[in-house]
């Protein structure tokens, strides 16, 4: 069965709107866990806009032997403040997985995947150390992408195949393409030995039509739909209605 990791961030964002610590991070992820799900992913970013350091470690302590911990984000992104940067935070809390992720500072979210073959030289040493500290590692990568076997050289067992073009495509009517090239992506990183995730504007709508055409997808990030639907069905109802599509 497809592993469900919901992401947290827009709690965050709610929270960090008016300060204090309500809507609470942990309440939000036990909820999520005792509804089902397989993980908890977040997405720390240096502008702290939502997920927070402290937050990552609150989180690690709530989530150890309980479901997957999925840490995203930028390796190269420069400490700054509070923000301690990305591998900083893997060495301190060891999450299962931590997702790379070529998003650039400011950007309003993640829009695309790693160049494989141009990347992976400057990638190797942090994948390596990822792997040291327990780590698995993940690529987020774009529909399309080539290359893999340059993941794979350099230590890493999956990638995160960025579904957010597919969702527009899905939202407009005309998902064929996008699902084919998702469809044909996948096929190619697990033929070259990797693991296939996928995430970025998964929703209960788009959801099933992409399980259903990835054989053996190992896992679904799903934040931003999720925590929305859930205003109007409930949190637990929510992550219910996602592991049905996972069934
Ligand atoms: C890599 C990815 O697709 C998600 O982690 C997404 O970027 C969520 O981050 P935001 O919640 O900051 O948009
Ligand atoms: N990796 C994708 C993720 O964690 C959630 O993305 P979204 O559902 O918030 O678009």
């Amino acid at each position: 069965m497809t592993l469900l990791s919901v992401n947290l961030n827009k709690i965050a964002v709610l929270r960090n709107s008016r300060g204090g610590d309500e809507p609470d991070i942990s309440r939000a992820a036990v909820t999520c866990i005792e509804a089902g799900c397989g993980g908890i992913t977040v997405h720390p970013r240096p502008d702290l806009r939502h997920i927070r350091p402290d937050d990552v470690r609150t989180l690690a302590a709530l989530l150890r032997g309980r479901v997957e911990y999925n840490i995203e984000g930028n390796p190269f992104a420069a400490p700054r403040g509070d923000y301690p940067g990305l591998i900083a935070l893997a060495r301190e809390v060891r999450p299962t997985q931590v997702t790379l992720v070529p998003d650039s500072d400011g950007q309003i979210t993640s829009d695309h995947g790693f160049d494989l073959a141009n990347d992976a030289e400057r990638l190797r040493p942090l994948v390596a150390e990822l792997r040291e500290l327990g780590c698995r590692v993940s690529l987020f990568v774009d529909p399309g992408a080539r290359g893999f076997e340059h993941a794979v050289a350099i230590g890493v067992q999956r990638v995160e195949l960025y579904t957010g073009p597919y969702a527009k495509a899905f939202e407009e009517g005309n998902a064929g393409e996008q699902l084919a090239l998702c469809v044909d992506t996948a096929r190619r990183a697990q033929q070259a030995g990797l693991a296939v995730n996928a995430g970025h504007d998964l929703s209960q709508a788009n959801l099933g039509t992409l399980r259903v055409a990835i054989p053996g997808l190992a896992e679904v990030s799903i934040g931003h739909a999720l925590i929305g639907e859930a205003l109007y069905e409930g949190m637990t109802t929510a992550v219910r209605n996602y592991l049905q599509i996972l069934r």
